[in-house]
């Protein structure tokens, strides 16, 4: 009996990898493992691809195609042998804040950088890590003579190395030196980054098989624009994933240049764009926050649900590991209204509703920069599962709020890509979405009244200055 067509969705992420076996006629998942990455914010890539090899294994000789979409923006710098020359610097990294301002002036400011690349470059953003490894480990950036994103190289050790390396233009726009409208890399950009001259990945076409010999491997994509294709994201919806970031994008038609910088322009998997509000805090306040507690996430939940809305006047700024949204990239938390009555339960609210206003924050910039965000309101991603924040989304976001079934969206979405890749289609196959629990609450906004006054209050104390 011939068995069925199956392709491989990964999802190498911050945390960990990902991975779902799924039936390519209709989506099904079959299987589905992960396996945990170092934590950190610079990691030895190496350990990915020890991961991704960990959650493929023998499905590769289940399978027919595979897919890989990864983080964002992370630098992975290869000498001549292919070597890492340092560990690759995540897109929470923040090291490069002043490579990023730097950066922005040689590009003539805001605008034109926003122009030129789709986003104004903060710390996440592979050219500012360059121009970090330039200035600060001059002999590893005189090595380096190719730069990959890390869904390139994960991507590459899946094809064996019998490419050339490859990327997408949903990955290439986060990178700082790609031209989403064009689908050019701007080479000088890298080179002017980095000091010299370096090789950048082909562009595979959406949907188009990147290597092929028994088995296909398609050109993958950044994790964000997994889960786009994961969920059958229609423009007009709103998706807010909390994962380690917290992340509100929307599908649109036409590039945004936001000289703001509060939305990114990158592009998506099927040849539009991927506008997008970033925070770098995110399910990190809730497992911060268990931690300082002693609980696990559910009893967090229950201590959370357990105290009013606005926690009796605790509020706090979340910004732990430094943000991007807003753009503090030296932040530190900071909490506000302790009082000698304050419980356990106050704090473990107030860490919610932090997280959820930071997210809101998010949702609102991109809807101001988007047009026709006025369609459903999404949750996914590994926090999404705490009942308190499902239960306080409604209320903060004020309006309803859809939730579909816990799943690995962004490993499912590279599998559709695989299966695109494999069908040699025009478009993705068509998969039927997953359905969605609507949930509803009266909405709070005293909530983000009291944590916008907290975070206008301090910004200009937790503000570093900037050298240029
Ligand atoms: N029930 C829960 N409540 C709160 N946080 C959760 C829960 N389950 C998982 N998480 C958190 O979700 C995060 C992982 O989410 P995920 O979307 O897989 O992240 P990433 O893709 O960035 O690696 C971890 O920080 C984890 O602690
Ligand atoms: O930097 C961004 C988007 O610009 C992040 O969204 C990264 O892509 C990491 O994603 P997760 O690991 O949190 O899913």
């Amino acid at each position: 009996m011939t068995r069925t067509t199956r392709v491989i969705g990964v999802d190498s992420s911050t945390q960990s990898t990902k991975a779902v076996l799924v039936d390519a006629d209709d989506g099904t998942v079959l299987a589905q493992r992960a396996a945990p990455h170092p934590p950190g914010t610079a990691v030895d890539p190496r350990r990915w691809l020890d991961a991704c090899d960990a959650v493929v294994g023998d499905w590769r000789g289940e399978a027919d195609a595979v897919a890989v979409a990864g983080q964002q923006h992370g630098m992975v710098a290869l000498d001549a042998d292919g070597l890492p020359v340092h560990d690759a610097l995540l897109w929470n990294d923040t090291r490069s804040a002043a490579a990023a301002t730097q950066l922005v002036a040689e590009m003539g400011g805001a605008q034109a950088c926003a122009d030129a690349v789709g986003s104004v470059l903060v710390a996440s953003f592979t050219a500012t890590k360059l121009r970090w490894l330039r200035d600060h480990r001059p002999e590893a950036a005189a090595a380096v003579t190719r730069v990959l994103l890390p869904h390139d190289y994960v991507s590459w050790h899946l094809a064996g190395r019998h490419t050339e390396p490859f990327t997408d233009r949903g990955d290439a726009s986060g990178t700082g030196y790609f031209d989403a409208r064009t689908s050019a890399w701007r080479e000088d950009l890298a080179a002017s980054a980095l000091g010299h001259d370096v090789a950048l990945p082909r562009i595979v076409a959406d949907g188009a098989a990147a290597y092929e010999d028994a088995f296909v491997v398609a050109g993958g994509t950044g994790d964000n624009m997994g889960a786009a294709l994961g969920l059958g994201l229609v423009p007009g919806d709103v998706v807010v994933s909390i994962g380690t970031s917290g992340v509100a994008s929307a599908i649109a038609e036409d590039p945004v240049a936001d000289g703001t910088g509060a939305v990114t322009g990158f592009a998506d998997a099927t040849g539009r764009y991927l506008p997008m509000a970033t925070t770098m805090n995110a399910a990190g306040i809730l497992d911060l926050q268990a931690r300082l507690l002693g609980v696990d996430h559910s009893e967090l939940a229950r201590l959370a649900l357990a105290a009013p809305p606005g926690a009796n006047g605790v509020t706090l700024s979340p910004y732990y590991g430094g943000e991007r949204t807003p753009d503090r990239p030296r932040a530190t938390g900071l909490w506000a209204g302790l009082r000698p009555t304050t419980t356990r339960e106050d704090l473990a609210r107030a860490a919610v509703e932090a997280l959820l206003c930071s997210l809101a924050d998010a949702v609102d910039l991109l809807a101001s920069r988007v047009g026709g965000c006025d369609g459903r309101l999404l949750l996914v991603g590994g926090a999404a599962r705490n009942p308190a924040v499902r239960a306080l989304a409604p209320a903060i976001f004020g309006q309803s709020v859809h939730v579909p079934p816990p799943a690995e969206y962004v490993a499912l979405g590279a599998a559709r890509q695989a299966a695109w890749a494999l069908g040699g289609t025009e478009a993705p196959p068509l998969w039927k979405p997953a359905g969605t629990e609507v949930l509803d609450a009266d909405p709070t906004p005293f909530v983000r009244e009291a944590y916008a006054d907290l975070r206008d209050r301090t910004g200009a104390w937790t503000q570093p200055e900037r050298t240029s």
